[in-house]
């Protein structure tokens, strides 16, 4: 797997996933595996496109569920081909909609993998349906937990800051390091 960190990649043909994915979760994971599948049915790389600190963090200060060498490590591990990492910061967040379609024209993204509820673009301006007027989008049903309330990473920094390890850890799909967990957790609460 390729990490990009310019956003100068350029590729004739790929299929993309755009997300923050704080913790690659249970739910970015059939995102993932979903755009996984389509891009070996075409033959093309899979892209992900990700930010650090994810939005939410940088506005926010909420707890950070991966560092960046962790959220690479997960997706690699997934089977994505290029990671292109958008430095999230008060520049990059005065880009607009058309900035940001015509960044991700320079992979041609033969399909785009997203949940219902993504956003993007100065002040959350862009969705779905302004992605949908230049490429083919894919929308994912949500991926929920045994009880049927949706995965998100929001839900599982809840988890932690209640002290429900377990919990989060299945949320997460991933086995949560204990001790470093914990201690990040002591650190930022
Ligand atoms: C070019 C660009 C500018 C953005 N500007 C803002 C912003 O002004 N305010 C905001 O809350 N989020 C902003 N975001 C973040 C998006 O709202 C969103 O968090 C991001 O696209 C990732 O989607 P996700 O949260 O569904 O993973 C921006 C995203 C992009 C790509
Ligand atoms: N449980 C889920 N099921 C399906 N798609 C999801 C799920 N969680 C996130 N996604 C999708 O993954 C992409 C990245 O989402 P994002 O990183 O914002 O995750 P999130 O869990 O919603 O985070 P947060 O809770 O911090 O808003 C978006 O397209 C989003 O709709």
């Amino acid at each position: 797997m390729k990490v990009h960190t310019t956003r100068s990649l350029q590729l004739s043909k790929s299929v993309l996933a755009i997300g923050a994915l704080d913790g690659v979760h249970r739910g970015h994971q059939v995102l993932i595996q979903r755009a996984r599948s389509h891009a070996n049915k075409l033959g093309v790389p899979l892209v992900v496109y990700t930010f650090d600190p994810p939005p939410k963090v940088f506005f926010k200060n909420l707890l950070l569920l991966t560092p960046l060498s962790e959220k690479i490590n997960r997706l690699k591990s997934l089977g994505v081909d290029h990671v292109i990492v958008a430095s999230f910061d008060f520049n990059y967040i005065t880009r607009g909609v058309d900035a940001f379609l015509s960044e991700i024209s320079d992979i041609n993204p033969l399909a785009i993998y997203e949940g219902h509820d993504f956003k993007f673009g100065k002040n959350r301006e862009g969705d779905i349906n302004t992605l949908r007027e230049r490429f083919s989008v894919t929308v994912i049903e949500p991926v929920c937990c045994n009880t049927g309330i949706v995965i998100s990473s929001s839900r599982i920094r809840n988890l932690l800051v209640q002290g429900s390890f377990l919990q989060a850890e299945q949320l997460l799909g991933w086995s949560l390091p204990g001790t470093r967990a914990k201690s990040v957790f002591c650190m930022e609460f």
